[in-house]
């Protein structure tokens, strides 16, 4: 892993640990982090949430596409997606091309627990609750494991092992 050529793309449900195991993997490894997220943010000068409230979903999402083809010109990057990111085709093509793509899992039950209170996450605005969770997550589910090299779950466990899991995946 010292000599990572490709890069690592963190993928999963919102709350399932993108962010977190993605600055963990850059504190072991010493390897640079992007999060899309805030790169967007970053971009347009504007939180995810009045992203989406003033200019709409489909323009996040192209904002999305666009960041992946900069970052993706890069090699030996971790990066932490958006939890829709992968949805779209163009953007899962772009991922399998350039690095190895990490799925974290947890039940909805689990994502509830720790995104219940989250201010900045749109597409829970007004459905944050488990069957909402639940659904959505079943309309993802098979994206997510087509795309995925590893899948790790991550209920009940500290960011460090979901971290060491994923690299005894790839040793
Ligand atoms: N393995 C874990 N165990 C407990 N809480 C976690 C774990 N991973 C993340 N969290 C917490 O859940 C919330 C969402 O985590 P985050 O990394 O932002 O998820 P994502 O980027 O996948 O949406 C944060 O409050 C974070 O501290
Ligand atoms: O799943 C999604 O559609 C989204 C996930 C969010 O990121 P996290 O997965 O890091 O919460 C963020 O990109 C946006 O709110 C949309
Ligand atoms: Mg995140």
């Amino acid at each position: 892993m010292k000599k990572l050529e490709e890069n690592i793309f963190l993928i999963g449900f919102m709350g399932a640990g993108k962010s977190t195991v993605a600055a963990e993997l850059e504190r072991q490894l010493h390897i640079p982090r992007a999060e899309m997220d805030a790169l967007i943010v970053e971009r347009e000068g504007m939180a995810i949430s009045d992203i989406f409230a003033e200019k709409g979903e489909t323009y996040f999402r192209d904002a999305e596409t666009a960041l992946l083809k900069d970052l993706t010109e890069k090699k030996g990057i971790i990066i932490s997606c958006g939890g829709g990111a992968v949805m779209r085709d163009e953007n899962a093509a772009l991922m399998k091309q350039c690095g190895k793509i990490v799925l974290l899992t947890a039940t909805p039950e689990t994502i509830y627990e720790r995104v219940k209170d989250s201010t900045d996450r749109p597409i829970l605005n007004g459905n944050m609750n488990v069957d909402y969770i639940r659904e959505l997550m079943e309309k993802r589910k098979d994206r997510y494991l087509a795309v995925a090299d590893v899948v790790v779950a991550t209920d009940q466990k500290s960011a460090e092992e979901i971290t060491r899991e994923i690299l005894a995946a790839f040793a």
